[in-house]
């Protein structure tokens, strides 16, 4: 198991349709991590209570998703000095989920949150999986073999296209 941890958060629980990527491709990694549900606007006591105590309770970053009014990464930054990364989740009745992008993304100076795309949940757990990887070898290998995969899997497709033109259809990732 990995020698670092990362805490996976979402406002609520029907974000976990998009999170559970996050989840799966920390697993993927090998990459230790904990999730749950913590709400800004909810569970306000809950929410600082968390951030306050995540770098002493063994997390190296937070990857906290929310649609809507998406407040929770942007608050959970301002209680700690870990990273967090922000995935605006496209909510069902979100303005298209912009709510939650620019909710997420436009944070004043000095709190930053490294925001991914809309329902990026995937790429925020690679992104995590990087930042273990400066003191973890394993997750650095894993990383490593991932971005292997995905160049073959390129080449590939590359080839079946050449071959057969537009007649190879869609095989997407
Ligand atoms: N944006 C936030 C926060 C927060 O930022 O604290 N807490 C919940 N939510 C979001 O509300 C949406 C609808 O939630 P429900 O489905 O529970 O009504 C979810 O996408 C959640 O992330």
């Amino acid at each position: 198991m990995s020698k670092g941890k990362i805490a996976i958060i979402m406002g609520s629980q029907s974000d976990l349709r998009v999170m559970s990527e996050a989840a799966k491709i920390l697993e993927e990694l090998e990459v230790n991590y904990e999730l749950t549900i913590v709400s800004a606007h909810r569970t306000p006591e809950r929410m600082m209570d968390f951030a306050k105590s995540a770098r002493k309770n063994g997390f190296h970053a937070i990857i906290a998703g929310a649609g809507g009014a998406a407040h929770l990464p942007g608050m959970v930054a301002a209680y700690t000095t870990l990273p967090v990364i922000g995935v605006p989740v496209k909510s069902s009745n979100s303005i298209d989920g912009w709510d939650s992008v620019l909710s997420i993304l436009q944070m004043p100076g000095g709190v930053p949150v490294a925001t991914v795309a809309l329902d990026g949940a995937k790429n925020a757990g690679i992104l995590a999986a990087q930042i273990i990887s400066n003191f973890d070898d394993n997750a650095a290998k894993k990383l490593e073999n991932y971005k292997n995969e995905m160049r073959e899997k390129v080449l590939k497709s590359a080839e079946v296209v050449e071959t057969n033109g537009w007649k190879s259809g869609k095989v997407g990732f």
